[in-house]
């Protein structure tokens, strides 16, 4: 075979991994699925507040940066928790700054939320 048909493959089954990774995610993480619930409430009142095609992709943008946060912070707990699954004051604190990261993300969306509907109820 080819190096250029390894090449195709190779990319193929790495999508087929990540959308494996995908649905772990989104039917056994419990952080996940309720920032999914709370997407599918932040997109049915994009409809129902009829925004605009900014305010969408605004919106769109902070539902990824929030959802790819907390994927990756399951990730470094589940590390943390393979590598040391007793407790130790370091794999807290590594533990503490990866949920930091999600935080980050979750203060940015929740203040483009406030931006986008405040004024839709005033
Ligand atoms: N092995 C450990 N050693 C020290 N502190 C820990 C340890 N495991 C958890 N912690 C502390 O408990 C906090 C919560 O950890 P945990 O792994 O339960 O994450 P979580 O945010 O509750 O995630 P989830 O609900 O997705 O399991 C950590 O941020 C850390 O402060």
């Amino acid at each position: 075979m080819s190096s250029r048909n390894n090449f195709f493959l190779n990319r193929l089954k790495s999508v087929k991994y990540a959308a494996k990774g995908f649905w772990i995610l989104i039917t056994s993480e419990n952080s996940i699925i309720a920032q999914v619930i709370i997407v599918i409430f932040m997109t049915i009142m994009g409809f129902i507040m009829h925004i605009s095609a900014t305010e969408w992709m605004f919106q769109l943008v902070v539902i990824g940066l929030v959802l790819v946060a907390e994927a990756l912070n399951t990730a470094i707990e589940k590390i943390a928790d393979f590598i040391h699954p007793e407790y130790h004051k370091q794999i807290g604190r590594v533990k503490d700054i990866s949920a930091g990261a999600a935080f980050f993300a979750a203060i940015f969306a929740i203040i483009i939320g406030l931006i986008i509907y405040i004024p839709k109820f005033i």
